[in-house]
């Protein structure tokens, strides 16, 4: 397990070092995902857009998070932030120095994170519902376009 926490926190490393610059980005598209908007922001408004969608996202909180409940009892994962201070891998206090956020800042098992699951699940219920608004109103003007172009050489 040691194994995967140290190469788990080698890619925190990489990405807090590496990819600086998209901190903004990458902290944005975090918290729209958030998980908790669910219930005060993406339910009530999809709802009233599409019926279908809002109760997609209810049920995404909802499995979603039962699930995570479920595989954080099983796997009981440290978080890497206070791993790295409580190993003994690192001799002599050596250990990496880990940036932390407010969203970092959780208390429970860490392992599979509920942030991550949450809104891969949010994200992927609002860019498909997008997507799908967006083919079918493509759709409908394709065929009015033919429909005028038709009635037009008549
Ligand atoms: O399990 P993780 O990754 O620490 O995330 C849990 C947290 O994720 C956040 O997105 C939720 O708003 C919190 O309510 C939740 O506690």
């Amino acid at each position: 397990m040691d194994f995967l926490h140290r190469n788990g926190v080698l890619v925190i490393q990489h990405l807090q070092k590496d990819y600086r610059a998209y901190y903004d980005f990458l902290n944005f598209m975090s918290n729209v995902g958030d998980p908790r908007n669910i219930f005060s922001i993406y339910f009530p408004l999809w709802f009233q857009v599409n019926q279908t969608v809002g109760t997609k996202m209810i049920w995404v909180a909802v499995i979603g998070d039962w699930f995570n409940l479920i595989f954080k009892w099983i796997l009981f994962g440290h978080r890497p932030y206070w791993w790295i201070q409580e190993t003994q891998i690192y001799p002599n206090h050596s250990g990496p120095c880990l940036e932390q956020f407010p969203t970092t800042c959780e208390t429970g098992p860490g392992s599979p994170s509920g942030h991550a699951m949450g809104s891969s699940c949010v994200w992927y219920v609002m860019v498909t519902a997008v997507l799908s608004y967006t083919v079918s109103w493509m759709d409908r003007f394709s065929t009015t376009l033919h429909r005028h172009a038709g009635g037009r050489s008549i």
